[in-house]
């Protein structure tokens, strides 16, 4: 498949049997906003469609519980810092089971492994791509000057003259950024004999690094606002320490939007994905990710959000109409597939996941499955549309076999309102609502 590289800024074919992928996890200070679960539900389509095209898949996710925010959160809060990380972990964990995301293989809190970012830092200060100061250790950009700065199409001098970078009067260089701080604030280890903490960008490169054996990973996933600095500051220390790229293909998903401006904690303009999954569900999330290509941003509004949630009425009502075709029918529910179907879905999502047309088709399907008076085609044309929604992380009832019992009150109904037998026929209505029939 192809998929646009923010690196070489060209598409790049992906051509493995095997793919690694790492996508930077959420920082556990708060509840997740659907801001953030864009990043987590681009992932999860792409996975889900590389392994329904038998790709094996090894997806890595960090999770940081180690940073400033969650410091100054437990000095707000009065509470320590392992007892906030440990509740919005366990929140994160359920956000992830609501959305039915495909796990990561491994999940892995940066404190379990600050003994790995202090190894990897003692690399690249003996290599002399860090050094060491009162105030922490930083990474030596004047070593990589025609690289820094590739990912995000930053050159150095400029960086120099406008970087907002904490300036400790003993760094090199104004840009130069921290791969550990020396601090015994919060929660903190020995090192070098000084107390202190990784930086963020150790934290995810120094995974990266060790679970996928100091090699070049094939994707790395992450929203646009951290293309700079957190991604360029990624890629310059794996390039520092093995000489080769971090990742063959970096993917960043555009933002979700409240007014035209970034849903963002810092602006208060956030909804918590439990909130948003108790009102609408995680069906209606999905479909606002898919209308709009990734790499775009999308600004929700309450009209997008009707039209999410008649798309999957929509879907309901297909699935609903095809059980009581085949009751009245008496029809055998075939497993056929209509493969010139599934052909166009596999062409749209080989082009960089164009999920807008994926949801034409989807709509395209659903009309003629609607309109189809042959029993088979309806059939051959459901159970690839079953596939599309099944591979985009959709959930409905889509067995359309009901059990003889509920059969035999569907056509009971059916015949109390023939007879105009209506407190009868109501009396069946709400277990069939309930079996999904009506
Ligand atoms: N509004 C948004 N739209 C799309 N992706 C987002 C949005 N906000 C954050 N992300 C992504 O969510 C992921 C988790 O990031 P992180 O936990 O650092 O959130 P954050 O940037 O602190 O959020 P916030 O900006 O609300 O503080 C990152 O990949 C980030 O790019
Ligand atoms: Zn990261």
């Amino acid at each position: 498949m192809k998929i646009f590289d923010t690196l070489s800024r060209k598409y790049k074919t992906i051509k493995n049997p095997q793919v690694n992928i790492y996508s930077c996890g959420p920082t556990i200070y708060d509840y997740i906003h659907i801001g953030n679960a864009r990043p987590i539900l681009l992932t999860d389509t792409l996975i889900k469609f590389l392994e329904f095209k038998k790709v094996k898949v090894n997806f890595l996710q960090n999770i940081t519980d180690i940073d400033d925010k969650i410091i100054s959160k437990s000095l707000e809060t009065n509470k320590p810092e392992i007892e906030l990380t440990n509740f919005f972990k366990k929140a994160y964990l359920k956000s992830l089971k609501e959305l039915k995301v495909r796990m990561p293989n491994q999940l892995v809190c940066i404190s379990d492994e600050i003994k790995l970012m202090q190894s990897f830092i003692d690399i690249l200060i003996v290599n002399q791509s860090a050094y060491e100061t009162k105030s922490g250790i930083y990474f030596n950009i004047n070593k990589f000057k025609s690289e820094y700065g590739r990912l995000s199409n930053i050159k150095v001098d400029d960086l120099i003259s406008k970087t907002a970078e904490d300036f400790f009067e003993d760094k090199n260089l104004k840009a130069d950024f921290s791969l550990w701080k020396t601090t015994n604030v919060g929660l903190n280890w020995d090192f070098h004999k000084q107390k202190g903490r990784p930086g963020w960008h150790t934290e995810c490169v120094t995974l990266i690094d060790n679970y996928f054996n100091h090699e070049t990973i094939d994707i790395h996933i992450g929203g646009i606002d951290l293309q700079f600095p957190h991604h360029e500051n990624e890629r310059i220390q794996f390039l520092a320490k093995n000489n080769k790229e971090l990742s063959y293909i970096w993917m960043h998903n555009g933002h979700l939007t409240v007014d035209n401006v970034k849903m963002s904690k810092s602006l208060n303009n956030t909804t918590h994905l439990k909130d948003f999954i108790q009102t609408y569900g995680a069906n209606v999330l999905r479909w606002l990710f898919q209308t709009t290509h990734y790499k775009q941003p999308i600004n929700i509004s309450d009209d997008l959000l009707k039209q999410g949630v008649k798309f999957e009425d929509k879907i309901n009502n297909c699935i609903k109409k095809l059980k009581q075709w085949v009751i009245i029918n008496e029809a055998k529910v075939e497993e056929q597939v209509d493969e010139d179907i599934l052909n166009k879905f596999d062409k749209y999502m080989n082009d960089d996941l164009n999920t807008p047309q994926v949801l034409m088709l989807i709509n395209f399907l659903i009309s003629n499955i609607n309109k189809e008076d042959n029993f088979k085609i309806k059939i051959l044309q459901f159970n690839a549309l079953k596939i599309i929604l099944q591979v985009l992380g959709f959930s409905f009832e889509f067995n359309l076999n009901v059990d003889d019992q509920i059969k035999k009150l569907y056509l009971k109904q059916k015949e109390h309102i023939l007879n105009k037998e209506f407190v009868e026929a109501d009396q069946i209505r709400a277990i069939l609502i309930k079996e999904g029939l009506l």
